[in-house]
């Protein structure tokens, strides 16, 4: 029998990344969306292309054997697809896990194979399928709930590809880089063993890999997106050019390797190579990732456990430096009121409406008594003191 996936998000990660990879694994893959664009699109066709740039030159794959349904007006279709499939991962943003999880848990009730589903969560975030889990035990009956495991079973991720938005005429066609790596937790599956999918590196400890990777590519990226917006640039490689820029994500980066090195037994020679393999991939001048894509949504980005706060606050709690961190935070503060971006509107609004120390907690989620809170709330001040900030307060 055919192997099935079922991939709720198809965007840019969905289709150029997670799709690609069970595609290879043959899998026949079921993209769930909402976007009627997309579905309509995906129902239409029989194939669409992935195409790495890199300086080495453009490479192609086809893509195909998949179909696609829209979970607003076919949820029992949904639930019919998921009670019969093996995997199903997502890649929907991790504010969106609330919303899906409803039909995945009416879909692992509805199971009867002996072989539990693997659900994989494939977002930027620590914990995004154990967050999903928790959202899908929410939606199933209480007496259902000691025996999900024989009928499903969560693994963590730590996914890696920088897929930026694509040109408005490129239809399903996805522009990636060359570069890619995805790190499973091995251990969920016990007895019944992991799927198979050679492009997924098992591990039995998800935490070094996705801590390096959320506090190094994307502490760096969304420093460089930032600084880079503020100083007018279009891209995140346009904005790597400017040596000030490209300086500041150097330091960030010292800052965060310092933890890497010290909590997770990483080498310094190692860290250091892998920063520099991050700081070739984000300036891949073919990917033309722009500094709105990559700094979008920074209310999730200077949440408690993201990609400033996460690392600071551990560096704190070490009494290690962390000054270029909240130089990062500071700039995703001033992030504000940008066309497109609905948290950049809530946060100007948070912003304006609060005392610094209620929004650093509002914010950030860190707890006053916290070693890093004082930094914070001199970096929200700081924003709302500002001149131009004060304007819109009053
Ligand atoms: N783009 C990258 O470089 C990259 C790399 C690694 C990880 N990620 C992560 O992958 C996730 C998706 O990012 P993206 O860049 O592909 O975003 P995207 O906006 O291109 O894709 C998200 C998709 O989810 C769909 N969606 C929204 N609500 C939904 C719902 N209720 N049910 C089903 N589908 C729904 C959207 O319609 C869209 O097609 C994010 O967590 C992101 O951090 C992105
Ligand atoms: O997807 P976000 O919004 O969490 O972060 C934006 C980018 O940093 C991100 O999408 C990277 O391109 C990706 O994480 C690379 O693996």
């Amino acid at each position: 029998m055919e192997k099935k996936a079922i991939h709720f998000g198809g965007g840019n990660i969905g289709r150029g990344f997670v799709a690609e990879f069970l595609h290879t694994a043959g899998f026949e893959v079921v993209f769930v969306d909402v976007m009627d664009s997309i579905i309509n699109a995906l129902q239409d066709t029989k194939s669409y292309q992935v195409t790495e740039v890199s300086d080495e030159g453009e490479s192609t794959k086809t893509i195909t054997n998949y179909r696609a349904i829209n979970s607003k007006t076919h949820e029992s279709d949904v639930i019919q697809e998921i009670a019969t499939a093996s995997v199903v991962t997502c890649a929907v943003g991790p504010n969106i896990l609330k919303f899906i999880a409803p039909v995945i848990a009416k879909g692992i009730d509805a199971r009867t194979d002996a072989t539990p589903l693997a659900v994989i969560a494939c977002e930027n975030a620590i914990g995004a399928t154990d967050t999903l889990h928790q959202f899908i035990k929410d939606n199933t009956a209480q007496d259902r709930i000691g025996s999900m495991p024989d009928r499903a079973r969560f693994a963590n991720s730590a996914i890696d590809r920088i897929v930026p938005g694509q040109a408005p005429d490129s239809g399903l066609n996805v522009r990636i880089e060359k570069f890619y790596e995805w790190a499973v937790e091995s251990t969920p599956f016990g007895e019944f063993g992991h799927p198979e999918i050679p492009a997924i590196h098992w591990v039995g400890n998800l935490e070094p890999y996705i801590e390096r990777k959320l506090f190094t590519v994307n502490t760096g990226h969304a420093t460089v997106a930032y600084h880079g917006y503020h100083a007018g640039k279009k891209t995140i490689a346009e904005a790597l050019q400017d040596s000030r820029i490209r300086n500041i994500v150097r330091d960030v980066l010292q800052e965060t390797a310092s933890l890497i090195i010290d909590k997770h037994e990483i080498s310094a020679a190692e860290q250091q190579e892998y920063v520099e393999t991050i700081i070739t991939r984000i300036s891949n001048p073919y990917l033309e990732d722009t500094v709105e894509r990559v700094g979008r949504a920074p209310m999730r980005k200077v949440s408690r456990k993201e990609r400033f706060i996460g690392p600071a606050a551990q560096l704190a709690e070490r009494g290690g430096k962390f000054e270029s961190l909240m130089g990062s935070l500071e700039m995703a503060l001033r992030f504000q009121n940008v066309e497109g971006d609905e948290e950049s509107v809530e946060l100007a609004k948070v912003l304006k409406e609060n005392a610094p120390a209620d929004a650093a907690i509002r914010l950030t989620g860190l707890d006053r008594d916290h070693p890093l809170f004082p930094h914070v709330v001199k970096v929200v001040d700081g924003v709302q003191s500002d001149a131009k900030y004060t304007a819109r307060r009053e």
